[in-house]
């Protein structure tokens, strides 16, 4: 806790109760199978025992642990249990309650060991985390060793990690090697035990005690590249790396009555974007606070549409001739603009591929590559803009017919030799016209809304090259552009 105590956030900021279960029911649906509740401190939520209690009745959902202080478990930990939580992590840097009044600056220590054993009480196999700090608590690693004799409980030492404000120091830093050292001085036979596949610790023991040690290495040997693990923050961002410095407000989504596949596009390109491996640590050393992309209103998102519904409001005034004389199908017997009548059109599978290049610069191509713009990420971003404005194609194109589209697919890549990024829309459906337009709106939004990302570092970025590149289905039959 800093001296300076926290900020809370305003209530209506956070998600609510409703906009937590609806999220978890999405990610569960998509393949999540754990959800663990941790913070910020989450047992200061005075709901989380009805949260846990509804999350467990997502069938598909195996697991659902919180990561606590453990301050109030004596209290909670029995109607938790009743609720249905699975799994148990308590935070505890100390076993001496005066040092634990200096972390925390609050009593509270023995109310913790209290609650760990409650916990073994009750059957649970609680994780104890201990971050491990030089000239701080590493005269203690022994200590909680001998914690592990009589407790069935994983005790995991943390590498101290640098995060925005806790003062990193680099002799802070006791590397997991160091701390291995310590321990096999005094238990020569500490082993190694067999791990999970995505296990964020490495788990020992000392052969004959009740309970395990753990390491979790971030900072000396990181785990990312076997890293599964997704972060929805209280007020509803989602992060795909703990160190990431992009979030996607997923909270401003649902408010903005998104609609669930937008979500789920959203959440996708996110995670598509997740690097193998979190930033070196000279990147991560004072970083600003994250920059946090707010997902645009719908009402703003249409903002084009409804300025051409406005130019087309009196539909009288626009003429259009052909430049032959010939009857154009997209005006009636008296020049006025009309919808080609589509009712007699079979109705066939059409599929639509479209493409567009935005050149952006050398500069603005190096700060996509290593995801670092201020306006979030602009790949995922530019690639949801893209698949919403397929959507509302006829909403901007006066005369395209409203279809029912099956699948759109937008692919944003950035090549960074050409300092340029190619979009690629592919849609498709199955009905009485073709979805051509569809996919070069899509194509266009998206490379509009990498320009609007990146205009605050350069306004010299050149929109080319929009094009169809395939289509199939329909009465004129295949297009390929050579
Ligand atoms: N680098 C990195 N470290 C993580 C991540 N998740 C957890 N940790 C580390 O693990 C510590 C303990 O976190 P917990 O909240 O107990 O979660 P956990 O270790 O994922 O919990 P289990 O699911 O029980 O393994 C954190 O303080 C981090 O040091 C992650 O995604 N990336
Ligand atoms: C941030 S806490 C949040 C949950 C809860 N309030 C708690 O105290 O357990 C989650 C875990 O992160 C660990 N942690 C906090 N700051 C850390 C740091 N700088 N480096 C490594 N781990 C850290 C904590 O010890 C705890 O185990
Ligand atoms: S990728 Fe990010 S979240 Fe995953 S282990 Fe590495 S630092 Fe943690």
């Amino acid at each position: 806790m800093p001296a300076e105590g926290v900020t809370l956030q305003p209530k209506n900021n956070l998600l609510t109760n409703d906009e937590i279960y609806y999220l978890a029911r999405i990610f569960v649906e998509q393949g999540v199978r754990k959800i663990r509740l941790t913070g910020g401190e989450p047992t200061v939520r005075r709901d989380i025992v009805d949260i846990i209690a509804k999350l467990k009745e997502l069938p598909k959902l195996e697991n659902v642990g919180i990561t606590t202080n453990g301050l109030v478990l004596t209290r909670l930990l029995v109607p938790l249990q009743r609720a249905g939580l699975d799994a148990l992590n308590i935070s505890l840097d100390t076993l001496r309650p005066q040092r634990f009044e200096e972390i925390t600056r609050r009593k509270g220590w023995e109310r913790v060991i209290a609650g760990i054993d409650l916990a073994i009480q009750l059957g649970y196999k609680p994780k104890v985390n201990c971050v491990l700090m030089k000239n701080f608590n590493e005269d203690e690693i022994c200590d909680f060793i001998e914690f592990t004799r009589d407790r069935n409980v994983d005790v995991r030492f943390i590498e101290y990690m640098p995060f925005m404000g806790n003062k990193w120091q680099t002799d802070k830093l006791l590397s997991f090697n160091e701390t291995l050292k310590i321990i096999r001085e005094k238990w020569p036979e500490f082993e190694a035990l067999p791990n999970g596949p995505n296990d964020t610790s490495k788990a020992y023991k000392v052969p004959g005690y009740k309970g395990q040690v753990g390491f979790i290495t971030s900072m000396t040997e990181h785990f990312c590249g076997s890293c599964n693990r997704l972060r929805l923050t209280a007020d509803g961002n989602l992060k795909v790396c703990l160190f990431g410095n992009k979030e996607i407000s997923l909270r401003d989504a649902l408010r903005s009555k998104c609609s669930e596949d937008d979500l789920v596009a959203l959440i996708s390109a996110a995670v598509k974007r997740k690097k193998k491996q979190h930033a070196g640590r000279h990147q991560i050393f004072n970083k600003p606070p994250t920059d946090i992309f707010k997902f645009p209103k719908l009402n703003n998102f249409i903002t084009p549409a409804y300025v051409l519904s406005r130019y087309f409001a009196k539909p009288q005034q626009i003429r259009i001739y052909s430049s032959n004389g010939k009857q154009l199908t997209h005006i009636d017997k008296t020049g006025k603009a009309s919808m080609v009548d589509v009712s007699e059109k079979p109705n066939t599978t059409r599929t639509a591929i479209a493409r567009a290049n935005i050149y952006v610069g050398s500069e603005v191509a190096q700060l996509i590559h290593s995801n670092n713009l201020k306006k979030g990420d602009v790949l995922s971003v530019s690639q949801l803009a893209g698949i919403m404005a397929a959507k509302k194609t006829s909403d901007l194109i006066p005369l395209c017919h409203n279809i029912t589209i099956s699948s759109v697919k937008v692919n944003a890549v950035l090549d960074l030799d050409n300092e340029m990024v190619t979009l690629e829309a592919s849609v498709r459906c199955t009905g009485q016209t073709g979805v051509e337009m569809e996919a070069l709106t899509a194509v266009s939004v998206a490379a509009l809304t990498v320009y609007d990302m990146c205009k605050a570092v350069t306004h010299d970025m050149i929109i080319k090259d929009i094009h169809l590149v395939s289509k199939s289905g329909g009465q004129r039959g295949d297009f390929q552009r050579k």
